[in-house]
């Protein structure tokens, strides 16, 4: 029978209309398949059983992607395997991070981090707006507290923008972490680039033209660069004005991305820090633009969030 569906299934282009033509002329009755995805049987020839299926929605802020996973209560959780194969742009959904939410007793939600490549990640300002907007729908409220690895962080709901407080930057050179004690703003890399952790590390270059930049090349080369032991995210940028800035990212165990939240914020400090722009910018990015206002209680990021689909992980 599988066989069967497997090779309707190969022939059916569009709609579910054309799906079920097929199936009924072609084929067998649509009864039949519906009857197999409740049992969990043979669909197109994989054996799908009830124990591994994986709820997940998928979602972006500006373009840098997320699934997401409401791992709360007892409901299912990917091993890394599962993490790995999702985050695969062409066998799987494919993500520039994965958000766990879980449980926690002193905020609204924890929430994890991984990148593509299984690593995990201490920050990501963008997935973070994207579970605060989804958890304030859930609790029918305009504000929450989400607790990441660097602490708690403060959201809220700002007309049809989402702001999250990022948390102070980190400046001390062994927490960002770098390994040895260095100018955080001069350092010994190509273009003399400066150090920001934000609960996870970037490394900002200061150039003529970020777009004439060729990330590819040199953004795995900083990712990798001894002086940064837990590798890092690289953020291109040129100062336009006093409040705006022109970034593209290369980031730590995904690549080249549309935005980063965590680096629109690293490049705020940093710019900030050299005296080349006021504390309140606005960061162009390929996926669209970040507010970013470095505060006395933290560097806050407003930006928007969107819904792309909810579906399940069969693995
Ligand atoms: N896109 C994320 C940053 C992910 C950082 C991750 N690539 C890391 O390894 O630190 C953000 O919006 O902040």
């Amino acid at each position: 029978m599988s066989v069967y569906l497997q090779r309707c299934m190969g022939g059916v282009k569009g709609s579910s209309t054309t799906y079920f033509k097929k199936m009924t002329f072609g084929c067998f009755a649509p009864w039949a398949a519906l009857e197999l995805h409740r049992n969990g049987a043979y669909i197109a020839g994989m054996n799908y059983s009830a124990q591994n299926t994986l709820p997940f929605l998928k979602m972006h802020g500006l373009g840098n992607d997320f699934v997401v996973i409401d791992g709360r209560g007892d409901r299912p959780v990917p091993d890394m395997d599962t993490v790995r194969a999702m985050g695969d742009r062409h066998m799987g959904v494919g993500f520039d991070q994965l958000a766990l939410i879980m449980d926690d007793a002193d905020s609204d939600a924890l929430i994890r981090f991984y990148n593509t490549d299984g690593s995990e990640s201490g920050a990501c300002g963008n997935a973070t707006r994207c579970v605060a907007d989804l958890l304030m729908r859930e609790l029918v409220r305009d504000t929450l507290v989400l607790r990441t690895e660097r602490g708690l962080l403060p959201c809220e709901r700002v007309g049809d923008l989402i702001r999250v407080n990022m948390g102070q930057p980190v400046e001390d050179w062994a927490a960002i972490p770098l390994s040895r004690d260095v100018d955080i703003d001069a350092l010994p890399l190509q273009g003399a680039p400066s150090a920001v952790g934000m609960g996870n590390p970037h490394c900002v270059v200061f150039v003529e033209d970020a777009d004439a930049v060729d990330a590819t090349r040199i953004g795995p080369e900083l990712e990798n660069d001894p002086l940064y032991p837990e590798r890092t995210n690289v953020e291109f940028i040129h100062v336009l004005d006093r409040r705006t800035i022109r970034q593209r990212t290369w980031e730590r165990g995904a690549g080249i991305t549309l935005a980063c939240g965590s680096g629109a914020c690293a490049v705020a400090v940093a710019s900030a820090r050299r005296g080349l722009t006021d504390r309140v910018v606005t960061i162009k990015l390929d996926g669209g633009e970040l507010h970013l206002d470095w505060r006395d209680d933290g560097v806050w990021m407003t930006g928007p969030v969107a819904y792309v689909f909810d579906a399940v992980w069969r693995g």
